[in-house]
Protein backbone atom coordinates (compact mmCIF):
# COMPACT_ATOMS: atom_id res chain seq x y z
CA UNK A 1 0.00 0.00 0.00
CA UNK A 2 1.33 3.33 -1.23
CA UNK A 3 -0.97 5.68 -0.37
CA UNK A 4 -3.51 5.90 3.12
CA UNK A 5 -6.24 3.67 3.50
CA UNK A 6 -9.91 3.79 2.60
CA UNK A 7 -11.12 5.29 5.92
CA UNK A 8 -14.57 6.18 6.75
CA UNK A 9 -15.30 8.58 8.99
CA UNK A 10 -15.51 5.95 11.62
CA UNK A 11 -12.67 4.60 11.29
CA UNK A 12 -13.18 1.64 10.11
CA UNK A 13 -10.62 0.38 7.50
CA UNK A 14 -12.33 -0.68 4.29
CA UNK A 15 -9.78 -3.46 2.75
CA UNK A 16 -12.79 -5.97 1.14
CA UNK A 17 -14.23 -4.82 -2.26
CA UNK A 18 -16.96 -7.00 -3.75
CA UNK A 19 -17.58 -6.75 -7.31
CA UNK A 20 -20.91 -7.78 -8.77
CA UNK A 21 -20.16 -9.13 -12.64
CA UNK A 22 -23.87 -9.04 -13.65
CA UNK A 23 -26.95 -8.98 -12.45
CA UNK A 24 -28.75 -11.59 -14.45
CA UNK A 25 -29.52 -15.30 -12.76
CA UNK A 26 -30.37 -18.39 -13.61
CA UNK A 27 -32.72 -18.96 -11.03
CA UNK A 28 -35.24 -17.15 -8.76
CA UNK A 29 -34.94 -17.12 -5.43
CA UNK A 30 -38.13 -15.19 -3.67
CA UNK A 31 -35.77 -13.57 -0.99
CA UNK A 32 -33.63 -11.75 -3.60
CA UNK A 33 -35.29 -11.46 -7.06
CA UNK A 34 -38.88 -11.31 -8.31
CA UNK A 35 -40.59 -14.19 -10.07
CA UNK A 36 -40.90 -12.64 -13.41
CA UNK A 37 -40.57 -9.87 -15.36
CA UNK A 38 -37.30 -8.99 -14.26
CA UNK A 39 -35.87 -5.72 -16.11
CA UNK A 40 -31.96 -6.66 -16.38
CA UNK A 41 -28.93 -4.18 -16.78
CA UNK A 42 -28.49 -3.33 -20.56
CA UNK A 43 -25.21 -5.16 -21.62
CA UNK A 44 -23.11 -2.24 -22.87
CA UNK A 45 -23.99 -0.21 -19.01
CA UNK A 46 -21.78 -3.23 -17.40
CA UNK A 47 -18.42 -2.70 -16.58
CA UNK A 48 -15.95 -4.66 -18.63
CA UNK A 49 -13.11 -6.87 -17.87
CA UNK A 50 -10.67 -3.84 -18.57
CA UNK A 51 -12.75 -1.63 -16.69
CA UNK A 52 -13.46 -4.18 -13.07
CA UNK A 53 -9.80 -4.85 -13.98
CA UNK A 54 -8.84 -0.85 -13.59
CA UNK A 55 -10.87 -0.31 -10.58
CA UNK A 56 -9.53 -3.00 -9.06
CA UNK A 57 -5.76 -1.46 -10.00
CA UNK A 58 -6.96 1.88 -8.07
CA UNK A 59 -8.15 0.19 -5.09
CA UNK A 60 -5.59 -2.03 -3.85
CA UNK A 61 -3.01 0.53 -2.98
CA UNK A 62 -5.38 1.66 -0.95
CA UNK A 63 -5.12 -1.14 1.27
CA UNK A 64 -8.05 -3.21 -0.71
CA UNK A 65 -6.50 -6.80 -0.43
CA UNK A 66 -9.34 -9.23 -0.19
CA UNK A 67 -12.08 -9.51 -3.97
CA UNK A 68 -15.36 -11.22 -4.43
CA UNK A 69 -16.79 -11.95 -7.18
CA UNK A 70 -20.86 -12.03 -7.41
CA UNK A 71 -23.76 -11.24 -8.65
CA UNK A 72 -26.69 -12.02 -10.05
CA UNK A 73 -25.52 -15.24 -10.61
CA UNK A 74 -21.54 -14.53 -11.90
CA UNK A 75 -21.10 -17.88 -14.01
CA UNK A 76 -23.80 -16.63 -16.34
CA UNK A 77 -21.16 -13.96 -17.50
CA UNK A 78 -19.31 -15.43 -20.47
CA UNK A 79 -15.79 -16.11 -19.95
CA UNK A 80 -16.09 -15.45 -16.30
CA UNK A 81 -12.46 -17.40 -16.16
CA UNK A 82 -10.51 -14.81 -18.04
CA UNK A 83 -11.52 -11.96 -15.31
CA UNK A 84 -10.49 -14.37 -12.62
CA UNK A 85 -6.67 -14.80 -14.65
CA UNK A 86 -7.18 -10.83 -14.51
CA UNK A 87 -7.58 -10.38 -10.84
CA UNK A 88 -4.83 -13.20 -9.57
CA UNK A 89 -2.30 -11.27 -11.55
CA UNK A 90 -2.92 -7.88 -10.14
CA UNK A 91 -0.31 -7.34 -7.37
CA UNK A 92 -1.70 -6.94 -3.62
CA UNK A 93 -4.74 -8.88 -4.74
CA UNK A 94 -3.75 -11.02 -1.73
CA UNK A 95 -7.46 -13.32 -1.33
CA UNK A 96 -9.88 -13.77 -4.46
CA UNK A 97 -13.56 -15.76 -4.13
CA UNK A 98 -16.60 -16.15 -5.76
CA UNK A 99 -20.28 -16.79 -4.80
CA UNK A 100 -21.84 -18.60 -6.90
CA UNK A 101 -25.73 -20.73 -6.98
CA UNK A 102 -23.90 -23.77 -8.08
CA UNK A 103 -26.09 -24.43 -11.57
CA UNK A 104 -23.02 -24.26 -13.91
CA UNK A 105 -20.12 -25.12 -11.53
CA UNK A 106 -19.76 -28.69 -12.96
CA UNK A 107 -19.05 -27.35 -16.70
CA UNK A 108 -16.87 -24.43 -14.86
CA UNK A 109 -14.99 -25.66 -11.89
CA UNK A 110 -11.80 -26.85 -13.71
CA UNK A 111 -11.40 -23.52 -15.90
CA UNK A 112 -12.03 -21.22 -12.68
CA UNK A 113 -9.33 -23.66 -11.15
CA UNK A 114 -6.93 -23.44 -13.69
CA UNK A 115 -7.49 -19.12 -14.23
CA UNK A 116 -6.10 -19.17 -10.14
CA UNK A 117 -9.37 -19.46 -8.38
CA UNK A 118 -9.36 -21.20 -4.90
CA UNK A 119 -12.41 -20.00 -2.49
CA UNK A 120 -15.64 -20.79 -3.78
CA UNK A 121 -18.99 -19.74 -1.66
CA UNK A 122 -22.16 -22.10 -2.60
CA UNK A 123 -25.33 -20.92 -1.82
CA UNK A 124 -28.07 -23.75 -1.22
CA UNK A 125 -31.06 -23.36 1.39
CA UNK A 126 -32.28 -26.83 0.82
CA UNK A 127 -30.91 -30.67 0.63
CA UNK A 128 -34.00 -31.81 -1.36
CA UNK A 129 -35.18 -30.78 -5.00
CA UNK A 130 -39.04 -29.89 -4.13
CA UNK A 131 -37.73 -27.89 -1.31
CA UNK A 132 -35.10 -26.25 -3.41
CA UNK A 133 -37.88 -25.81 -6.42
CA UNK A 134 -40.39 -23.90 -3.58
CA UNK A 135 -37.52 -21.13 -2.65
CA UNK A 136 -35.53 -21.06 -6.13
CA UNK A 137 -38.62 -21.19 -8.62
CA UNK A 138 -36.74 -23.04 -10.56
CA UNK A 139 -35.46 -26.80 -11.12
CA UNK A 140 -31.16 -27.45 -10.16
CA UNK A 141 -30.97 -28.98 -7.21
CA UNK A 142 -28.92 -31.95 -9.06
CA UNK A 143 -26.76 -29.47 -10.94
CA UNK A 144 -26.19 -27.79 -7.59
CA UNK A 145 -24.63 -30.66 -6.04
CA UNK A 146 -22.34 -31.61 -9.17
CA UNK A 147 -21.31 -28.57 -9.28
CA UNK A 148 -20.04 -28.78 -5.58
CA UNK A 149 -18.79 -31.69 -5.91
CA UNK A 150 -17.09 -31.20 -9.37
CA UNK A 151 -15.23 -28.36 -7.22
CA UNK A 152 -14.27 -30.57 -4.50
CA UNK A 153 -12.80 -33.24 -6.94
CA UNK A 154 -10.90 -30.20 -8.90
CA UNK A 155 -9.74 -29.27 -5.46
CA UNK A 156 -10.94 -26.10 -4.60
CA UNK A 157 -10.54 -25.17 -0.88
CA UNK A 158 -12.37 -23.90 1.87
CA UNK A 159 -16.21 -24.64 0.10
CA UNK A 160 -18.68 -22.96 1.64
CA UNK A 161 -22.03 -23.20 1.96
CA UNK A 162 -24.50 -20.59 1.81
CA UNK A 163 -28.04 -21.38 3.28
CA UNK A 164 -30.74 -18.44 3.88
CA UNK A 165 -32.86 -19.50 7.21
CA UNK A 166 -36.41 -18.30 6.73
CA UNK A 167 -38.58 -19.18 9.48
CA UNK A 168 -41.74 -21.36 8.44
CA UNK A 169 -39.95 -22.96 5.66
CA UNK A 170 -36.04 -23.90 6.25
CA UNK A 171 -36.50 -25.25 9.76
CA UNK A 172 -36.60 -28.84 8.65
CA UNK A 173 -33.27 -28.26 6.75
CA UNK A 174 -31.07 -27.54 9.62
CA UNK A 175 -30.45 -31.03 10.88
CA UNK A 176 -29.94 -32.54 7.19
CA UNK A 177 -27.51 -29.38 6.67
CA UNK A 178 -25.17 -30.37 9.89
CA UNK A 179 -25.31 -34.20 8.43
CA UNK A 180 -23.98 -32.61 4.89
CA UNK A 181 -21.44 -30.96 6.49
CA UNK A 182 -19.97 -33.27 8.16
CA UNK A 183 -20.15 -35.63 5.06
CA UNK A 184 -19.11 -33.30 2.31
CA UNK A 185 -16.36 -31.42 4.98
CA UNK A 186 -17.68 -28.06 3.37
CA UNK A 187 -19.02 -25.65 6.00
CA UNK A 188 -22.44 -24.78 6.18
CA UNK A 189 -23.06 -21.09 7.38
CA UNK A 190 -27.10 -20.59 8.05
CA UNK A 191 -27.66 -16.61 6.82
CA UNK A 192 -30.40 -14.37 8.62
CA UNK A 193 -32.82 -13.51 5.96
CA UNK A 194 -32.16 -9.89 5.23
CA UNK A 195 -34.51 -7.37 3.85
CA UNK A 196 -33.18 -7.05 0.21
CA UNK A 197 -36.16 -9.23 -1.60
CA UNK A 198 -37.31 -8.09 -4.94
CA UNK A 199 -40.78 -8.38 -3.68
CA UNK A 200 -40.69 -6.33 -0.28
CA UNK A 201 -42.24 -9.41 1.30
CA UNK A 202 -39.44 -9.53 4.58
CA UNK A 203 -40.66 -9.15 7.80
CA UNK A 204 -39.02 -9.45 10.70
CA UNK A 205 -41.16 -12.46 11.62
CA UNK A 206 -39.82 -14.58 8.86
CA UNK A 207 -36.23 -14.11 10.27
CA UNK A 208 -34.80 -17.79 11.20
CA UNK A 209 -32.43 -16.51 13.92
CA UNK A 210 -29.04 -17.54 14.28
CA UNK A 211 -29.30 -18.36 17.94
CA UNK A 212 -32.49 -20.27 17.53
CA UNK A 213 -30.49 -22.62 14.96
CA UNK A 214 -27.94 -22.69 17.24
CA UNK A 215 -30.55 -24.20 19.62
CA UNK A 216 -31.99 -26.73 17.25
CA UNK A 217 -28.95 -27.96 16.37
CA UNK A 218 -27.79 -28.96 19.86
CA UNK A 219 -31.33 -30.10 20.79
CA UNK A 220 -32.28 -32.11 18.00
CA UNK A 221 -28.04 -33.35 16.93
CA UNK A 222 -25.69 -32.66 18.45
CA UNK A 223 -23.70 -28.88 20.64
CA UNK A 224 -21.56 -26.83 18.98
CA UNK A 225 -18.41 -25.43 20.01
CA UNK A 226 -16.75 -22.60 18.61
CA UNK A 227 -13.72 -23.04 16.40
CA UNK A 228 -10.52 -20.38 17.22
CA UNK A 229 -10.56 -16.88 18.44
CA UNK A 230 -13.19 -14.59 16.70
CA UNK A 231 -12.20 -12.46 14.06
CA UNK A 232 -14.54 -9.47 14.27
CA UNK A 233 -14.41 -8.25 10.56
CA UNK A 234 -15.64 -11.55 9.80
CA UNK A 235 -19.18 -11.96 10.07
CA UNK A 236 -19.29 -15.71 10.02
CA UNK A 237 -18.87 -17.14 13.48
CA UNK A 238 -17.93 -20.74 13.07
CA UNK A 239 -18.37 -23.64 14.81
CA UNK A 240 -17.52 -27.05 15.22
CA UNK A 241 -20.04 -30.46 16.22
CA UNK A 242 -18.63 -31.21 19.73
CA UNK A 243 -17.04 -34.48 18.39
CA UNK A 244 -15.13 -32.63 15.95
CA UNK A 245 -16.71 -32.91 12.85
CA UNK A 246 -18.05 -31.00 10.88
CA UNK A 247 -17.94 -26.99 10.62
CA UNK A 248 -21.01 -24.71 11.16
CA UNK A 249 -21.35 -21.01 10.29
CA UNK A 250 -23.84 -18.38 11.21
CA UNK A 251 -23.77 -14.79 9.81
CA UNK A 252 -26.71 -12.88 11.87
CA UNK A 253 -27.21 -10.02 10.08
CA UNK A 254 -30.18 -8.89 11.42
CA UNK A 255 -29.97 -10.30 15.15
CA UNK A 256 -26.22 -9.26 15.54
CA UNK A 257 -25.25 -7.18 12.93
CA UNK A 258 -21.30 -7.15 12.58
CA UNK A 259 -21.53 -3.48 11.29
CA UNK A 260 -19.19 -1.88 13.66
CA UNK A 261 -16.23 -4.05 12.67
CA UNK A 262 -17.37 -3.98 8.98
CA UNK A 263 -14.49 -3.53 6.31
CA UNK A 264 -16.65 -4.03 2.76
CA UNK A 265 -17.56 -2.12 -0.06
CA UNK A 266 -19.52 -3.11 -3.13
CA UNK A 267 -19.43 -1.98 -7.09
CA UNK A 268 -22.36 -3.10 -8.97
CA UNK A 269 -22.34 -4.85 -12.50
CA UNK A 270 -23.48 -1.91 -13.69
CA UNK A 271 -20.46 0.35 -11.93
CA UNK A 272 -21.52 2.14 -9.24
CA UNK A 273 -19.90 2.27 -5.96
CA UNK A 274 -21.62 1.52 -2.87
CA UNK A 275 -20.50 1.46 0.99
CA UNK A 276 -22.81 -0.29 2.12
CA UNK A 277 -25.32 -2.84 1.37
CA UNK A 278 -28.18 -0.49 2.42
CA UNK A 279 -26.95 2.42 0.67
CA UNK A 280 -29.54 4.57 -0.24
CA UNK A 281 -26.79 6.47 -2.33
CA UNK A 282 -24.36 5.53 -5.17
CA UNK A 283 -21.16 6.53 -6.62
CA UNK A 284 -21.63 6.82 -10.52
CA UNK A 285 -17.74 5.40 -11.15
CA UNK A 286 -18.67 4.10 -14.44
CA UNK A 287 -18.92 7.79 -15.60
CA UNK A 288 -15.88 8.27 -14.77
CA UNK A 289 -13.80 5.49 -16.28
CA UNK A 290 -16.11 6.31 -19.49
CA UNK A 291 -15.20 9.82 -18.75
CA UNK A 292 -11.85 9.57 -18.96
CA UNK A 293 -11.11 11.00 -15.58
CA UNK A 294 -7.87 10.86 -13.80
CA UNK A 295 -6.87 8.08 -11.28
CA UNK A 296 -6.41 10.88 -8.36
CA UNK A 297 -10.42 11.88 -9.50
CA UNK A 298 -11.72 8.73 -9.11
CA UNK A 299 -9.56 7.57 -6.13
CA UNK A 300 -11.25 10.72 -4.44
CA UNK A 301 -14.47 9.82 -5.39
CA UNK A 302 -13.58 6.21 -3.80
CA UNK A 303 -12.71 7.52 -0.73
CA UNK A 304 -15.48 10.58 -0.40
CA UNK A 305 -18.09 7.32 -1.10
CA UNK A 306 -16.48 5.41 1.53
CA UNK A 307 -16.15 8.45 4.36
CA UNK A 308 -20.02 8.99 4.44
CA UNK A 309 -20.46 5.55 5.57
CA UNK A 310 -22.87 5.29 7.70
CA UNK A 311 -22.48 3.20 11.06
CA UNK A 312 -24.88 0.40 10.23
CA UNK A 313 -27.89 -1.04 8.76
CA UNK A 314 -31.53 0.57 10.20
CA UNK A 315 -32.79 -3.04 9.59
CA UNK A 316 -33.72 -3.05 13.77
CA UNK A 317 -35.10 0.94 13.79
CA UNK A 318 -38.21 2.25 12.95
CA UNK A 319 -36.55 4.55 10.35
CA UNK A 320 -35.22 1.61 8.02
CA UNK A 321 -35.78 2.30 4.31
CA UNK A 322 -35.10 -1.08 2.16
CA UNK A 323 -32.92 0.28 -1.05
CA UNK A 324 -34.47 0.35 -4.20
CA UNK A 325 -32.09 -1.84 -6.03
CA UNK A 326 -32.51 -5.74 -4.50
CA UNK A 327 -30.05 -7.97 -3.54
CA UNK A 328 -29.58 -9.40 -7.34
CA UNK A 329 -28.90 -6.04 -9.03
CA UNK A 330 -26.02 -5.18 -5.62
CA UNK A 331 -24.41 -8.00 -5.49
CA UNK A 332 -24.68 -10.18 -2.44
N1 LIG B 1 -25.12 -7.43 6.54
C1 LIG B 1 -24.26 -7.87 5.63
N2 LIG B 1 -24.35 -9.12 5.21
C2 LIG B 1 -23.47 -9.52 4.29
C3 LIG B 1 -22.46 -8.68 3.77
N3 LIG B 1 -21.73 -9.37 2.89
C4 LIG B 1 -22.25 -10.60 2.84
N4 LIG B 1 -23.30 -10.69 3.70
C5 LIG B 1 -24.13 -11.88 3.93
O1 LIG B 1 -23.23 -12.93 4.10
C6 LIG B 1 -23.51 -13.95 3.19
C7 LIG B 1 -22.26 -14.69 2.78
O2 LIG B 1 -21.48 -13.91 1.96
P1 LIG B 1 -20.47 -14.52 0.93
O3 LIG B 1 -20.65 -13.86 -0.38
O4 LIG B 1 -20.57 -15.99 0.93
O5 LIG B 1 -19.08 -14.11 1.41
P2 LIG B 1 -18.30 -13.91 2.78
O6 LIG B 1 -18.85 -14.73 3.86
O7 LIG B 1 -18.22 -12.48 2.97
O8 LIG B 1 -16.90 -14.43 2.32
P3 LIG B 1 -15.69 -15.03 3.08
O9 LIG B 1 -15.67 -14.47 4.46
O10 LIG B 1 -14.55 -14.57 2.26
O11 LIG B 1 -15.92 -16.49 2.99
C8 LIG B 1 -24.24 -13.27 2.05
O12 LIG B 1 -25.10 -14.17 1.48
C9 LIG B 1 -24.98 -12.17 2.73
O13 LIG B 1 -26.24 -12.64 3.15
C10 LIG B 1 -22.41 -7.37 4.24
O14 LIG B 1 -21.59 -6.56 3.85
N5 LIG B 1 -23.34 -7.01 5.17
C1 LIG C 1 -27.12 -12.29 -4.26
S1 LIG C 1 -26.31 -13.84 -4.30
C2 LIG C 1 -25.19 -13.63 -5.65
C3 LIG C 1 -24.30 -14.82 -5.94
C4 LIG C 1 -24.99 -16.08 -6.39
N1 LIG C 1 -26.06 -15.87 -7.30
C5 LIG C 1 -25.43 -16.88 -5.21
O1 LIG C 1 -26.64 -16.99 -4.97
O2 LIG C 1 -24.55 -17.37 -4.51
C6 LIG C 1 -25.13 -13.77 -2.93
C7 LIG C 1 -25.64 -14.26 -1.61
O3 LIG C 1 -26.66 -13.40 -1.16
C8 LIG C 1 -27.58 -14.17 -0.43
N2 LIG C 1 -28.83 -13.45 -0.34
C9 LIG C 1 -29.62 -13.04 -1.36
N3 LIG C 1 -30.69 -12.40 -0.90
C10 LIG C 1 -30.60 -12.40 0.46
C11 LIG C 1 -31.41 -11.90 1.49
N4 LIG C 1 -32.56 -11.26 1.24
N5 LIG C 1 -30.99 -12.08 2.76
C12 LIG C 1 -29.84 -12.73 3.03
N6 LIG C 1 -29.02 -13.22 2.08
C13 LIG C 1 -29.40 -13.06 0.81
C14 LIG C 1 -27.65 -15.46 -1.23
O4 LIG C 1 -28.16 -16.52 -0.48
C15 LIG C 1 -26.22 -15.67 -1.64
O5 LIG C 1 -25.56 -16.46 -0.68
S1 LIG D 1 -29.52 -15.36 -4.42
FE1 LIG D 1 -28.11 -15.66 -6.12
S2 LIG D 1 -28.99 -17.44 -7.12
FE2 LIG D 1 -30.60 -16.68 -5.87
S3 LIG D 1 -31.75 -15.30 -7.20
FE3 LIG D 1 -30.27 -14.08 -6.08
S4 LIG D 1 -28.58 -13.92 -7.48
FE4 LIG D 1 -29.81 -15.66 -8.15
S1 LIG E 1 -24.92 -3.79 6.52
FE1 LIG E 1 -23.49 -2.26 5.69
S2 LIG E 1 -22.25 -1.59 7.40
FE2 LIG E 1 -23.30 -3.48 8.03
S3 LIG E 1 -21.82 -5.11 7.59
FE3 LIG E 1 -23.15 -4.91 5.79
S4 LIG E 1 -22.13 -3.48 4.43
FE4 LIG E 1 -21.18 -3.29 6.43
Amino acid sequence: MNELPLLDQFGRRHTNLRISVTDRCNIRCFYCMPAENVRFMNRRDLLSFEEIEQVVRLVVPLGVTKIRLTGGEPLVRRDLSELVRRLVAVPGVLDLGLTTNGILLEEQAESLYAAGLRRLNVSLDALSAEAFRLITRRDGYERVLAGIAAAQKVGFAPIKINAVAVRGLTESEIVPFAKFARESGCEVRFIEYMPLDADAAWERGKVLFASEIREILAQEFMPLEPVGEPHPEIPASEYVFADGVGRIGFIPSVSEPFCANCNRFRITADGKLRSCLFSLEETDLRSLLRGGASDTEMTNAVRACIHQKWAGHHINAADFVQPERPMYSIGG
